[in-house]
């Protein structure tokens, strides 16, 4: 049986998590598995933690256990990534508010089927990651789930930034809190233009206002933003969205919601193992729901890979 290091985040899912970690701690001593736990003290934490176990780690049998949610992951992840360490496999007891990634790869909400899974498994497997360059401030990462530039991330920040956020979470209404970032955003929106080079292609989108880039095919706490995107495909997926009017786009966020497919004028789509995009003017930015702030974005997208200790693999 695996040795886990255990990360685990207090703060994600609103604070929800802390149930979460009660069950998993549990229902481990119960089955007498060997661990040891590291809880993130501030934002950013995770990183410096995984990165940590990563590097000192002398045994074979360690698995990065995470408990939080896409952004812990994600820190977790990069973590890994910045000490070089290429064979830790990561487990993932999701305890977040939107949880993407364990939807995209059918992981349960339920803490002790998620556990069952992952101290039943035996073997690791290898599933896409993003990888990205950032020039414009020189900045590199990695994401399981997205990196989005324009509506997404606008609501991330106002989402961050809420007075009310912390407020709602406590009454667990940590969903009507996002809803209202939405709507704040739709009402003060903006398109800009985006260039994107995939390939031979060279375009320019003059009224871009979501542009994404995505590992899988959800964002948002559950929008199927690229229905067919797929974590084992060994491509990335940029969607770009046009606000022409506003009841274009309404119309156009609509069948996001409820098609499956995407092939309408106004929705881009590219698929690829590499890609570019770049904006002119300043843009907020995210990355798994990390906030990434506001500047003229130059991206470099290319496929990584990563291990996980996850059971079968069943992504959508
Ligand atoms: N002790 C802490 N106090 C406050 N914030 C923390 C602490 N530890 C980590 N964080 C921050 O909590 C943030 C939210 O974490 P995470 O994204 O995992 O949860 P979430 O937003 O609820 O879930 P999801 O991204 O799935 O919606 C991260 O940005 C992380 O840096």
């Amino acid at each position: 049986m695996a040795f886990f290091q255990i990360i685990f985040n207090p703060a994600a899912g609103g604070g929800n998590s802390v149930a979460t970690w009660h069950i998993v701690k549990d229902e481990l001593n119960r089955r007498g598995v060997e661990f040891r736990v590291r809880t993130s003290k501030h934002p950013g934490h995770t990183v410096e933690l995984a990165h940590q176990i990563a590097k000192f780690n002398d045994r074979d049998d360690t698995v990065l256990l995470v408990i939080g949610g896409d952004g812990t992951l994600n820190q977790a992840v990069t973590g890994i990534r910045e000490a070089g360490n290429t064979t830790m496999p990561v487990a993932y007891v999701p305890a977040g508010s939107g949880n993407d990634f364990a939807r995209a790869n059918r992981i349960s909400k339920d803490p002790l089927k998620v556990l069952d899974a992952i101290i039943d498994t035996t073997e690791p497997v290898r599933i896409d990651i993003g990888e990205f360059h950032e020039r414009t401030r020189n900045q590199h990462g990695y994401f399981v789930n997205n990196v989005g530039v324009g509506f997404d991330a606008a609501v991330v920040d106002a989402a961050n930034h809420s007075r009310v956020k912390p407020f709602l979470n406590r009454m667990h209404l940590g969903t009507l809190a996002y809803l209202l970032s939405v709507f704040s955003v739709l009402f003060n929106r903006h398109a800009f233009e985006a260039r994107v080079n995939v390939g031979d292609d060279h375009d320019i989108i003059p009224n871009a206002y979501i542009c994404t880039t995505t590992n899988h095919p959800y964002f948002g706490g559950g929008v199927r933003i690229m229905p067919g995107a797929s974590v084992i495909d060994g491509q990335l997926d940029l969607v770009i969205v046009e606000e022409k009017h506003f009841f274009t786009f309404l119309f156009l966020m609509i069948q996001i919601l409820f098609r499956k497919k995407l092939d309408f004028e106004g929705i881009h789509h590219y698929r690829a193992d590499r890609l570019y995009v770049e904006t002119s003017s300043l843009e907020f930015g995210q990355m798994d729901g990390e906030e990434l702030g506001t500047r003229p974005f130059e991206l470099e997208f290319n496929v990584s890979h990563q291990l996980f200790w996850m059971g079968d693999l069943n992504p959508q």
